[in-house]
């Protein structure tokens, strides 16, 4: 048997809540098969992150080259890439696998601690935007990108739009977590705009839910399905992992990676 197949090429979070860690758990939920390559190490809990160690670029490249030479990969998706030389070499390596790509412009954590640098900020558009099926941008990160300020559905639209047509991806959606009301998420994906909307649980446990959200649109899109369709299954996905999130840890806990499983079987 053959199954479907990611790789994500990210940081790790030794709590486990983000970054490849998140990645994988989710993959797995999706039942397809996870690789992954490290880009930085980070010393992380639910409380924050004490320290970061970076991968150098040339290694981070090995990895993909071991990959590269054995085994086959249905969907990349990409979380944090701290450096530029490191963004440049991985975007390089991702033209060349014509495959669909989920790009999550990871740039702060949510406790705020920075886990990309500015020049890399600045080089997105130009070295991995360009080859994104979707990218995945939470408000902060879209403001920061567009220099302007999203703060109602319509500028999210208008963020969606823009993020497409003057930076090059394939896809753009805008992630609504940090906005006041609803969970609603906005999609452009080149041809229409569709929006995506859940009720806002009530949890400080949020901890790695835009690694997960991302994970989950790119196991859908291993499995074939179109962006639209790849993100209506993850959004159920992650409303039901915050639902679920676990009360680990004196900070912020993490998403459940299998309350959407258990949901669904019951
Ligand atoms: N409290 C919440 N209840 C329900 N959905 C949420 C909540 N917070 C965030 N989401 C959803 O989780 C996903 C990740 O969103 P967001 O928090 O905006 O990104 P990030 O984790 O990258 O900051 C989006 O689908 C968003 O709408
Ligand atoms: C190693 C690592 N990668 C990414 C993040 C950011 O994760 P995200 O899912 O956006 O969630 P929070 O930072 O909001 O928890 C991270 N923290 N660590």
């Amino acid at each position: 048997m053959k199954p479907f197949t990611a790789l994500t090429i990210a940081g790790s979070d030794s709590g486990g809540g983000a970054g490849i860690q998140a990645d994988l758990k989710t993959f797995e939920e999706w039942e397809v098969y996870g690789m992954s390559v490290l880009t930085s190490l980070t010393a992380q809990n639910t409380t924050g992150v004490q320290g970061v160690h970076h991968v150098p670029a040339f290694f981070i490249e090995t990895q993909l080259t071991a990959i590269e030479e054995d085994l086959p990969v249905d969907v990349i998706k990409t979380g944090m890439i701290a450096t530029l030389e490191t963004a440049k070499m991985i975007g390089t390596w991702i033209a060349r696998q014509n495959i669909p790509y989920v790009c999550d412009p990871v740039m702060v954590s949510a406790s705020g601690y920075p886990l990309m640098e500015e020049e890399t900020r600045a080089a997105l558009s130009e070295y991995l935007f360009p080859y994104a099926t979707v990218i995945t941008p939470n408000i902060p990160e879209a403001e920061t990108l567009l220099e302007m300020e999203i703060s109602t559905e319509r500028d999210m639209e208008e963020a969606a739009q823009r993020l497409v047509k003057e930076f090059g991806a394939g896809g753009a959606l805008v992630k609504g977590g940090h906005l006041d009301g609803e969970a609603v998420d906005v999609l452009y994906d080149g041809e229409e705009v569709r929006m995506y909307r859940e009720d806002k649980i009530l949890t400080e446990n949020t901890h790695g839910t835009g690694c997960t959200y991302a994970s989950a649109i790119a196991a859908n899109l291993a499995m074939k399905r179109t962006l639209s369709g790849a993100v209506e299954q993850a959004k159920p996905f992650i409303t039901e992992a915050i639902r679920y999130s676990f009360d680990i840890g004196s900070g912020k806990g993490p998403t459940n990676h299998w309350a959407y499983r258990k949901e669904r079987e019951q």
